[in-house]
């Protein structure tokens, strides 16, 4: 079975935010770009406004798919629907509690994320 996942790179002036997954979580200790399960009937993009509502108080305002990553971990599927967001009101934190950092596009490659966002990560450095 394929989990669907919409996550957010969420972008303001050349600064990208990202959280810390805890450890309890699938992935957990990795810098992830903020985001979650799609639920069944649900579209990715309505997916990406709840779920950035929900884990980080934005309301998305300005969003455009990005990349499309399927990956396979060795206990799951992932199919990763990565949007980038540049408009969104309020201001993002960890409104689960997580740890997060805003951080230069070009210093991304100093943090740990799940092998699934390595294209991602290399697609921002570029
Ligand atoms: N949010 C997010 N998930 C990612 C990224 N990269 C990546 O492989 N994943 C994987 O995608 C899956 C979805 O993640 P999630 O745990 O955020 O889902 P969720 O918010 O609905 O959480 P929940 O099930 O704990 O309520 C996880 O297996 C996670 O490891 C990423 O950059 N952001
Ligand atoms: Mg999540």
């Amino acid at each position: 079975m394929v989990i669907r996942v919409a996550a957010g790179i969420i972008m303001r002036d050349d600064q990208v935010f990202i959280a810390l997954r805890s450890q309890d979580k699938h992935q957990g200790g990795c810098w992830e770009f903020p985001g979650g399960k799609v639920e069944m009937g649900e579209e990715p993009d309505t997916a990406l406004a709840r779920e950035l509502a929900e884990e980080c108080g934005i309301a998305v305002q300005e969003s455009a798919p990005f990349k499309l990553i399927r990956h396979d971990y060795s206990d799951k599927s992932v199919e990763l629907h990565f949007f980038l967001v540049t408009g969104f009101s309020g201001e993002p934190h960890g409104k689960e509690g997580q740890e997060v950092a805003w951080v230069p596009r070009q210093e991304l490659g100093r943090y740990t994320f799940p092998e699934a966002n390595v294209p991602i990560v290399q697609a921002m450095l570029a």
